[in-house]
């Protein structure tokens, strides 16, 4: 089952400058920083109440951020639900016509298990699924 939005991702060009901007617009630091080496990204994520924001650097130019920013641009790359059984729900997906762009479960930033959903079968919209470890 979804339970929440766990967290928005937003693609950026440089993650130092844009932890300054966000700070200034948030009005609070960011509480963690964490490279995920399998995915070509730095990460960078703020909270404020409930809602998470993930800032995505890319490490690479083969990064899905690197493709992504120079074909759209910088902006909001995913929305991230919280599962409570994510083999499950990819199951359920999949039975229900989603594409999976991953079979097994993959270690995403901040203690998750992770799994995408391909945009062209989600009205454009990249999903990712989280499940906490
Ligand atoms: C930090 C870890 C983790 C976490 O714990 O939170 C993350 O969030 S990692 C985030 C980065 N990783 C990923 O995004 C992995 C999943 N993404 C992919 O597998 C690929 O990016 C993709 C979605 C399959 C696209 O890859 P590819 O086909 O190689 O790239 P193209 O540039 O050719 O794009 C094809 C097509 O898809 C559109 N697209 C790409 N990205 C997005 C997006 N984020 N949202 C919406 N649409 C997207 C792209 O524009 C192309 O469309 P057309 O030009 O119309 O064909
Ligand atoms: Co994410």
């Amino acid at each position: 089952m979804l339970t929440n939005v766990e967290h928005i991702g937003i693609a950026v060009k440089d993650i130092a400058s844009s932890n300054e901007l966000f700070t200034k617009l948030f009005n609070i630091p960011h509480y963690k920083s964490e490279s995920v080496e399998s995915e070509g990204v730095n990460t960078s994520f703020f909270k404020i109440n409930e809602t998470k924001i993930e800032l995505l650097e890319a490490t690479n130019p083969e990064s899905a951020i690197a493709k992504f920013i120079e074909k759209k641009g910088e902006g909001i790359h995913h929305i991230a639900f919280e599962v409570d059984d994510i083999l499950a729900e990819m199951e359920r997906l999949k039975a229900e016509g989603f594409t999976l762009l991953n079979e097994v479960p993959k270690k995403g930033a901040d203690n998750k298990l992770v799994c995408f959903l391909h945009p062209k079968g989600t009205n454009g919209v990249l999903i990712e699924l989280c499940q906490e470890i």
